[in-house]
């Protein structure tokens, strides 16, 4: 198959080599020089113009942000969009909205995470077409999928999208932790990424709750036990609760504020 990638960032490169490792021919569009070398440079083609890319193209991956998203596509011509099968990994923006604007299309979600860079995505799909074994292969280059109802993204985004931050900034105040009781930065980065593997492979053995765990390590009077306490003082699970239900509710904002720009952009083409 020959698949486009709009916007080659973080996401769009990952999925550039992706398709590229599964034999598909693949064109690649950025904005800077830089953007387009590196395109080149894992074997794909490049171009800056979208057109281009989507009218030589069965599948068609959107991977800008929500943000440019708008901008995007009142470049890029209506009639070019018929029979294509189009991807969005696009925070927030809903299918309605897709197929508002790409008439003619079949139109899929994808929210991968950061962790495709590395093939270990956990990415959430949604949408319905012909080309949903195709869509689902994809993303199973860079790691697993799950395929759910359209309703769950913006959660899906802010749990399995946004988390690798989220669990990035607890890593670093547990490292951070250990080195104001005097180890050093280099050993407890790594003892703590070793600690979550090990901590994560255990929690997949037992499959029971999270809590069974951590009652199997907190020793009555113990050292557990301490530090268990100023999680609880400092509402450290109540914090993550709120962050989890912040950033899902910034992804149904996104898609509400992209929704509103692309209805006026399709009323001023009347
Ligand atoms: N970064 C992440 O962890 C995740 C991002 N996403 C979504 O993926 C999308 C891309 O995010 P990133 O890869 O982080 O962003 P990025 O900024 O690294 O990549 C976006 C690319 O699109 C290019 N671009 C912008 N306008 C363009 C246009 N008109 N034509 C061609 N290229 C254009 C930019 O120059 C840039 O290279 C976003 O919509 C985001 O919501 C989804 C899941 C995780
Ligand atoms: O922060 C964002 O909006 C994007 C979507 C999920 C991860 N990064």
């Amino acid at each position: 198959m020959r698949i486009a990638v709009l916007g080659s960032g973080t996401i769009g490169t990952a999925l550039v080599r992706a398709a590229l490792s599964s034999g598909h021919r693949v064109i690649g569009t950025g904005r800077s020089e830089r953007t387009l070398e590196r395109v080149k440079s894992l074997g794909a083609e490049a171009t800056r113009n979208n057109e281009e890319a989507i009218a030589s193209s069965e599948l068609v991956v959107v991977s800008v942000k929500p943000q440019h998203f708008p901008e995007m596509v009142s470049s890029v011509s209506s009639d070019l969009w018929i029979g294509r099968t189009v991807v969005s990994v696009m925070a927030g923006v809903r299918l309605e909205t897709l197929r508002r604007i790409m008439r003619g299309a079949e139109v899929f979600r994808a929210m991968p995470n950061v962790n495709s860079t590395v093939g270990k995505s956990a990415t959430a799909l949604t949408g319905e077409g012909e080309r949903r074994g195709e869509v689902d292969s994809l993303f199973r280059t860079v790691g697993v999928t799950y395929w759910v109802q359209e309703e769950l993204m913006d959660v899906w985004t802010a749990l399995v999208g946004s988390g690798p931050a989220f669990v990035s900034e607890l890593v670093d105040g547990l490292v951070l932790g250990a080195v104001a009781s005097g180890m050093s930065r280099e050993l407890a980065y790594s003892a703590v990424l070793d600690m979550l593997e090990g901590t994560i492979a255990n929690l997949r053995a037992h499959r029971g709750h999270p809590l069974e765990l951590r009652d199997n390590v907190t020793t009555p009077a113990g050292t557990t036990i301490a530090g268990l306490k100023v999680m609880e003082r400092r509402l450290v699970k109540s914090a993550m609760m709120e962050t989890i239900e912040a950033a899902s509710r910034r992804a149904a904002r996104l898609g509400k504020v992209i929704d509103e720009k692309i209805s006026r952009e399709i009323s001023e083409r009347k």
